[in-house]
């Protein structure tokens, strides 16, 4: 086995020439192996195989600085910098990450995770290389998903007057999660397959080369003039004219050919895109078929490429998707808006009956909040569907463009919660602390599958910013028999006990339940709430509570900085309340990745922790 040779990074630069495209079939092999197993972003990795044995083959790690965006595409540099053992337990609490991550190697130069910021990263090591008078390559590593992110043209912008080397890497494989959208995505269309390119540079050279005598010697001037045969018919145009050197489209699956192209463009005194072109999902015919399914890939039997675990009940984003569908008939208004995520957010469903009334704006949510904004004051009712993490970067226009006008938009925040194994970029355990603040906004979190249901119908009905935040992974289907009209600012009475009062918030509702249940059973009697909004309080609740209860227990899957249980506890200490306030809530951290209960655990918000904490402190009453 050739892939058993590289053990440390650079190991590869020892193989012989005839072993590197055997060591490219074994980590295909590998890869598809441990990720049926384990779960991965298959796809991706399978597509820069190649691509990323050139790099490890020119470049020179720790020294030179590889920068991966988004970095869901680093398994086979994590396997060439002598991380193979590692994979055993990939993304497992404990185990290593599906992302760069400076603290796992050395050669990891910057930890990634959210899209299109390696540019800005590359040129920040570029910057620090050349006042440190220091001599390292950087290359930043951008797919053309990651290249519909605005802080990408916002990072070229910058690099465009640079005068020393920066190598930016276009991994082209016309996909992002889904297909690729835009105008950039077309661009990138035509040089793809710009044969219009190849025959008019061909038809320029031939026709040339019949003028007697002069003829070749004029070609050879041409391609070595500075600007040379490009300058007539250049494919990269647009980079050209940003101030990059473009250097493409290459084959993103010959390595020598990319071996090549990466000394070339290292040589360059300034910024260069080198365009390569390789296949999502490249080697195994299932994930070539279906790269946007085989992008997040679950467990999978290799043989059929199906899932080996069917999933028999209902996510939350399954139930968003249902009612957002049947919303769109009886709403003409209703709009849809993701940024590349139609899969994950179950908007895909709406672009199908209503196409017309869906966007998918690509990676840019920052455009997809103001763009809501701009159709909520043109007249429709736009639900923004996006991930708790991938909102944070939007926070201004949310602010801006949203709440000051008091515009009715809908933010259906999906992964809200710890999400497991992207970890600390991924976890949405901030956005309850992030969204309440806003002067205007209204933040909704459902108990269970009815209650997204009912929510999101009260959203669509209501006015000005709402956002209804709920967890990745299977709707809770509990408390069915608990189903109170939805009435703004109200909170739901479960349980009413008298001592102790539980105050759950969204998917904390489902852990408060058990936890009542198993106290209830050890002589404890508790009064549950389910919060329901966590913007605005339900003050006339928490002010009732004061008259039967000692104790109140507040419950959110979010950081306690800023979250729910702060403003519970700011509010009693503004009335001069005696009650005892306990807070459960997330620690002042990040998550690392791992599964998803055993997080719970580690973060102290299961229903074990939890009951012991109430226990200890109802015997001090
Ligand atoms: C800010 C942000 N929004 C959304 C995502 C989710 N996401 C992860 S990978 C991806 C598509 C990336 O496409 P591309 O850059 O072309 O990489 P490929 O998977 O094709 O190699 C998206 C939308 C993210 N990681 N960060
Ligand atoms: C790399 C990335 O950001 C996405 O692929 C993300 O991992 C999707 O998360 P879900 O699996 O929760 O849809
Ligand atoms: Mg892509």
């Amino acid at each position: 086995m050739v892939l058993e040779k590289i053990n440390h990074p650079n190991d590869i630069k020892n193989l012989k020439k005839e072993e590197l495209p055997l060591l490219a079939d074994e980590i295909r092999e590998f890869l598809i192996r441990t990720i049926s197993e384990s779960g991965g972003h298959l796809a991706s990795n399978l597509g820069v195989v190649e691509l990323t044995m050139a790099m490890h083959l020119v470049f020179d790690l720790p020294k030179d600085k590889m920068i991966w965006d988004v970095g869901h595409q680093a398994y086979t540099h994590k396997l060439l910098t002598g991380r193979r053992e590692n994979f055993a337990n990939l993304r497992k609490f404990g185990g290593m990450s599906g992302f760069p991550k400076r603290c796992e190697s050395s050669c990891d130069s910057f930890d990634t995770g959210h899209s299109s910021t390696s540019i800005s990263a590359g040129l920040g090591y570029v910057a620090a290389r050349d006042l440190q008078g220091e001599d390292y390559s950087v290359i930043s590593v951008i797919g053309d998903g990651s290249l519909t992110g605005g802080m990408a043209y916002e990072a070229m912008n910058n690099a465009a007057r640079l005068k020393s080397n920066f190598i930016i890497v276009l991994n082209d494989n016309n996909m992002s999660i889904s297909e690729n959208v835009g105008g950039m995505s077309d661009y990138l269309g035509k040089l793809r397959t710009n044969d219009a390119y190849q025959e008019l540079k061909q038809g320029v050279s031939d026709t040339l080369k019949k003028i007697p005598v002069y003829g070749d010697r004029v070609v050879r001037r041409i391609k070595k003039t500075k600007s040379g045969i490009k300058q007539l018919f250049i494919p990269g145009m647009w980079f050209e004219e940003m101030g990059l050197t473009y250097l493409g489209p290459i084959d993103g699956h010959d390595i020598g050919r990319l071996v090549r192209a990466f000394k070339e463009a290292r040589k360059v005194n300034g910024p260069v895109l080198l365009h390569i072109l390789t296949q999502k999902g490249r080697g195994y015919v299932p994930a070539e078929r279906h790269p946007a399914r085989f992008h997040g890939a679950e467990p999978f039997d290799i043989a059929t490429g199906l899932p080996l675990h069917k999933r028999t009940k209902a996510n939350y984003t399954d139930v968003f998707a249902t009612v957002m569908r049947k919303m769109g008939e009886r709403q003409e208004n209703l709009v849809a808006i993701t940024a590349a995520m139609p899969d994950g957010t179950g908007l895909k469903r709406f672009k199908n009956v209503f196409p017309e009334r869906f966007f998918d704006v690509g990676i840019a949510e920052q455009h997809a909040v103001t763009f809501a904004a701009g159709l909520a004051a043109g007249g429709m009712i736009p639900v923004v569907a996006v991930y708790s993490s991938f909102l944070q970067r939007a926070f201004d226009q949310i602010v801006h463009d949203v709440c000051i006008q008091n515009l009715h938009v809908i933010f259906a925040v999906d992964r809200a919660g710890l999400v497991g194994s992207d970890g600390e970029t991924h976890q949405g355990i901030f956005d309850l602390s992030y969204l309440s603040l806003i002067p205007n906004m209204c933040v909704m979190a459902p108990k269970n599958k009815w209650e997204l249901s009912d929510m999101l119908k009260f959203a669509i009905s209501s006015d000005g910013p709402i956002a209804l935040r709920y967890p990745r992974g299977e709707a809770y289907d509990g408390l069915s028999e608990h189903r109170a009209k939805i009435v703004y600012g109200k909170s739901e009475l479960l349980y009413d006990e008298e001592c102790i009062a539980l105050i759950a918030v969204g998917s904390m509702v489902k852990t408060a339940h058990e936890v009542r249940q198993n106290l209830k059973r050890k002589g404890f009697e508790c009064t549950l709430i389910n919060a329901r909004f966590v913007k605005p309080l339900d003050e006339e609740r928490l002010l009732a509570l004061t008259k039967e209860h000692k104790l109140i227990v507040t419950l959110e899957e979010n950081v306690l900085e800023g979250g729910f249980g702060e403003h519970v506890s700011e509010f009693y200490e503004e009335i001069g309340s005696d009650v005892q306030v306990m807070n459960i809530a997330l620690p002042d951290a990040y998550i690392e990745h791992g599964n998803v209960e055993i997080l719970k655990k580690e973060c102290g918000i299961d229903a074990e922790t939890i009951e012991k904490k109430i226990i200890a402190a109802a015997m001090g009453l």
